[in-house]
């Protein structure tokens, strides 16, 4: 796999099972930033040097620096994109981006206001939009249309691998241009995007057991693998807690008694006239803290108002279950088990 046969690889970091993250660089010389490679937003941002010191979040990350690029091309447009946790504001600027070892000239935010809530807790420095361009705050292209106008790619796809051991080298893998076949089993299993725009699909019924509990009239379901977990309407993510007799903690997580994960129902997304199971290994995260161990549930209750909501998003541990590709030619996803 490399940039020659027309798919570029790009090794990802897993942090926690919770945060997923690659390498670019940005400018000449090359300045390096960690990533997440997120197909909920169209737009690239990364801490800026001009980042105020009121600001601790930039200033424990990697903060790109302008007049240290000769390929810098000054902008100054005024940025801010807003996220579930808070909105990031910033200004514009262009420079060489290198994702996955293909160079495009692109305009991307420098982030000058990072709150440190949730930024403090990040692993990585800023954000790639994998979205579609219409999703693109200010109408800026995004970074994998530019590299798809470049025809160097062998099809117009991205593929993602999460993996599910924090011990595993990669933690993950990006591929821009195909899939990479050491991390899936089996065939892919296509559905075409709901709204043209957007990497979300029309899911027919979420299955817990063998009942069919939620989005019994179809509902959609976002890709996104810039979440950490599965999200819900908040009315059906607490009946489905309360049936795996999960207690909610103070900020909206969940967790059960360890003792009882093993008899945990799977979970079942009914996505493109196939079913998505997950089951108590993949949505219960087991984690010790000082020298105790606490189940959480990675489902959390996030009610989208309509028109977009009500929703699903299925994000890094739908991920780490099926290997994803998101095929821009087709307008189309594709699920395989991941290995
Ligand atoms: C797989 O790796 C996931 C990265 C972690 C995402 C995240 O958990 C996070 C944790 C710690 C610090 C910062 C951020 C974080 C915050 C904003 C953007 C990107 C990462 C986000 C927390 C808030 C809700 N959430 C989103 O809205 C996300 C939804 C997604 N589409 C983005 O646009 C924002 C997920």
């Amino acid at each position: 796999l490399s940039p020659s046969n027309g798919t570029a690889p790009t090794p990802l970091t897993n942090y926690l099972d919770t945060q997923y993250y690659g390498e670019i660089s940005i400018g000449s010389p090359a300045q390096m930033f960690n990533v997440v490679f997120d197909t909920g937003s169209a737009n690239l941002w990364v801490p800026s040097y001009s980042c105020s010191p009121l600001y601790t979040a930039c200033f424990t990350h990697n903060r790109y620096d302008g007049s240290k690029s000769r390929t810098h091309i000054k902008n100054g447009t005024g940025f801010s994109i807003q996220y579930a946790s808070g909105n990031v504001r910033g200004f514009l600027s262009e420079d060489v981006v290198v994702v996955g070892g293909i160079p495009v000239v692109q305009v991307f935010a420098e982030a000058t206001a990072l709150p440190a809530i949730p930024f403090i807790f990040a692993k990585f420095d800023g954000v790639l939009g994998m979205g579609y361009p219409n999703v693109a705050i200010d109408g800026i292209t995004p970074v994998f249309d530019r590299i798809m106008s470049q025809h160097v790619l062998k099809e117009e796809v991205f593929s993602v691998y999460y993996s599910k051991d924090p011990m595993h080298k990669p933690g993950g893998e990006l591929v821009m241009g195909g899939t990479d076949p050491e991390y899936y089993t089996g065939t892919f299993n296509y559905m075409g995007t709901s709204e043209a725009g957007k990497w979300e699909v029309n899911m027919k019924g979420v299955t817990v057991g063998e009942e069919m509990l939620f989005c019994k009239e179809g509902c959609t379901a976002v890709i996104d693998t810039g979440s950490s977990y599965i999200t819900g309407p908040a009315s059906s993510v607490s009946v489905l807690m309360k049936t795996i007799g999960a207690t909610e903690l103070a900020e909206g997580g969940y967790t059960v008694n360890c003792d009882l994960v093993k008899s945990l129902p799977s979970v079942t997304f009914h996505l493109g006239g196939h079913e998505y199971s997950l089951t108590e290994e993949d949505y219960i995260l087991w984690q010790s803290q000082f020298g105790e161990d606490i189940c959480s549930v990675t489902f959390r209750g996030l009610d989208v108002p309509p028109p977009t909501g009500p929703i699903w998003i299925l994000g890094a541990n739908f991920i780490a279950r099926y290997y994803t590709e998101f095929d821009r030619r087709n307008n189309r996803i594709g699920f395989a088990t991941a290995v």
